[in-house]
């Protein structure tokens, strides 16, 4: 398989800026596509991103482009907007993508209306592609910082895999190859659901034992769902599933969490969505995983409170009620 050389990053936030910096330290000639001609101007007059990347300054020279098509040719496309937006995104490139390059799905979400995971989505606009995925534990600012990191990078094929992992290391930012792609994208969408439950215990002041409880009971949901999908336990247990799982339950710098926390004191959904808050991915997952759990048969107790919460049919106290009145049962068999 040739080395990847070239990579082209799609989305010019927090995320698609920190991957497009921790590329370039790598090795790669990465060209940054944002649709905001201002940011674009930003990049290539000071080399910075400061409404989404404060106090950095890139120590690295990226180009930054408007046109989506000074992508299509890259070795490698790393699409990193919000999840919502992956069918939008992706569309123009139909007609210039070359057959097997591989696009490495960054975000973490699940696509509404359709129940998707972004690799079926991939395959329905852009079928010529490789379908990658890039998921772990990861902030933004962390990457963007070069401080130390470690990713999953799944491929369909894991020699694909390898190059991309190969790629993308650095000294500071460590992808480990695999190739479940599925495994890799239920743990992302669902931790950042069950981010915002641990966020609304703290705000709620409700203990330390019961985030840690929340945490451990979530992850149970996201190995019932992701083992019903096909994932391998081995990938829930990993980077992707259950490290990421726990940074974003546990640190007030996952916008998940804040999210949650803000639910906790009392703010509305609604209040929050309408006042510009960051994006917090887990609020447009929750009920699309909720019904992805229908589907594959399996209960999802901490998603769907999230979800009803969310959607205003609950409160954070009868959500609680909800959760420690449900009958008991074994551990293991839950
Ligand atoms: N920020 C982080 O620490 C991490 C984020 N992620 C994931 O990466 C994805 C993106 O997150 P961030 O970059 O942090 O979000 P962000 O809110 O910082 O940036 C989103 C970017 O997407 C752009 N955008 C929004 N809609 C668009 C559209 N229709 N077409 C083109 N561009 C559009 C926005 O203008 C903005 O530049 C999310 O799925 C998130 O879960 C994953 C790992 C870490
Ligand atoms: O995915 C992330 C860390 O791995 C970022 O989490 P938030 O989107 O909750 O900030």
């Amino acid at each position: 398989m040739a080395g990847i050389e070239t990579i082209a990053v799609l989305g010019g936030g927090a995320w698609g800026t920190a991957l497009a910096l921790s590329a370039a330290r790598a090795g790669r000639s990465v060209t940054l596509w944002a649709r905001d001609p201002a940011l674009v101007a930003e990049i290539r007059s000071r080399q910075t991103n400061r409404a989404y990347l404060p106090g950095v300054t890139f120590d690295e020279p990226l180009t930054a482009t408007c046109d989506i098509a000074d992508a299509a040719n890259a070795d490698a496309i790393l699409l990193v907007t919000p999840a919502q937006t992956t069918r939008a995104v992706l569309t123009p490139l139909a007609g210039l993508l070359r057959p097997g390059t591989p696009v490495v799905l960054c975000s973490k979400g699940i696509e509404k209306g359709t129940g998707n995971l972004l690799t079926d989505t991939l395959a329905e606009v852009l079928p010529q592609a490789h379908p990658s995925v890039l998921s772990g534990p990861s902030f933004a600012a962390d990457v963007a910082r070069g401080l130390p990191t470690a990713v999953t990078v799944a491929a369909r094929d894991g020699a694909m895999a390898d190059a991309l992992a190969q790629a993308l290391a650095s000294a500071s930012f460590r992808p480990y190859a695999s190739s479940d792609l599925i495994g890799t994208q239920v743990g992302g969408a669902l931790k950042n659901v069950l981010a915002i439950a641990c966020g609304a215990v703290a705000g709620r002041k409700l203990g330390a034992s019961a985030q840690a409880a929340l945490t451990a009971r979530g992850f149970a949901e996201l190995t019932r769902l992701g083992l019903a999908m096909g994932a391998r336990p081995e990938t829930l247990t990993g980077l992707s599933g259950l490290g990421d799982l726990v940074l974003s339950c546990s640190s007030t710098q996952s916008r998940n969490f804040s999210f949650g926390h803000k639910l906790g004191e009392g703010r509305t959904a609604e209040d929050l969505l309408n006042s510009g808050e960051k994006l917090a991915e887990g609020v447009f997952s929750a009920e699309i995983a909720v019904e992805l759990g229908e589907r594959h048969g399996v209960d999802l107790p901490v998603c769907k409170v999230v979800s009803d919460v969310i959607a205003a049919r609950l409160t954070i106290d009868e959500a609680l009620n909800r959760l420690m009145s449900r009958p008991l049962r074994r551990e293991a068999g839950a």
